[in-house]
């Protein structure tokens, strides 16, 4: 069976790249099975720099090729932030519940037309031998003053979506990874892909 790893250690962008790579009959690792790579430490100043420290940091580990995930939630009104620094927003150890805390109180007050945001998400191919490419995607909303929905991970309970009428949160999977940042970029990347995981089957 075809295979792709995925240098994360995020469980709900692990699902999301399992289900999009399900449906084309691809099986998805990522570090949650290689417990053993040390954790690679994201000093890039942009989604891109950190999505190519984390490919290649477990590319050179395991020489094979491997796609690296940095992405984000972009708010108008912070001026960017959390930005690349979404995961650990409210301080270490990281904490959904409480980033998310942190982004609706710093937006108290702010009328729903200025809290326009959106999800930003690099992906890094490294493949050993080879020169590694980025693509990105993104996905526009704004801010909720509460959350909605259960669904997800991060700070999807309160991104609005406009275009479904809902929450991320209140989206199946199905329908997020239809019009997420992270199927966006991975869309981008698709041919490349395919190319390589016919050459590797055929060796
Ligand atoms: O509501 C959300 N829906 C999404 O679809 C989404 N994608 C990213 N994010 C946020 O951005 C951080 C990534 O930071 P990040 O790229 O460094 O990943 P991470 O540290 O969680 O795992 P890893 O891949 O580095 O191992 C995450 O933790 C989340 O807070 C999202 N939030
Ligand atoms: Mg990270």
């Amino acid at each position: 069976m075809k295979e792709v790893i995925i240098a994360t250690k995020n469980p709900g962008k692990a699902r999301e790249f399992e289900h999009i790579f399900a449906s084309r009959g691809i099986m998805v690792r990522t570090l949650l099975d290689f417990p053993e790579i040390p954790e690679v430490e994201e000093t890039g100043t942009t989604f891109e720099e950190n999505a190519i420290l984390k490919a290649e940091a477990v590319s050179r580990a395991l020489n094979k090729m491997v796609i690296g995930d940095d992405s984000g939630l972009m708010v108008d009104a912070l001026e960017g932030r959390p930005g690349i620094f979404s995961a650990r927003y409210a301080g270490e150890p990281k904490n959904d519940e409480n980033n998310t805390d942190k982004v609706l109180q710093e937006l108290q007050g702010v009328p729903e037309e200025k809290r326009t945001a959106r999800f930003y998400c690099a992906l890094a191919m490294a493949i050993p031998g080879q020169e590694t490419r980025t693509v990105s995607g993104t996905c526009e909303g704004r801010i909720l003053e509460e959350r909605r929905g259960t669904n997800g991970f991060g700070y999807d309970p309160v991104f609005y979506v406009p275009e479904k009428g809902s929450a991320m949160a209140e989206l199946p999977s199905e329908e997020k990874n239809k019009i997420s940042h992270r199927a966006a970029a991975l869309k981008k990347l698709e041919s490349v892909l395919d190319a390589i995981l016919e050459r590797a089957e055929e060796s």
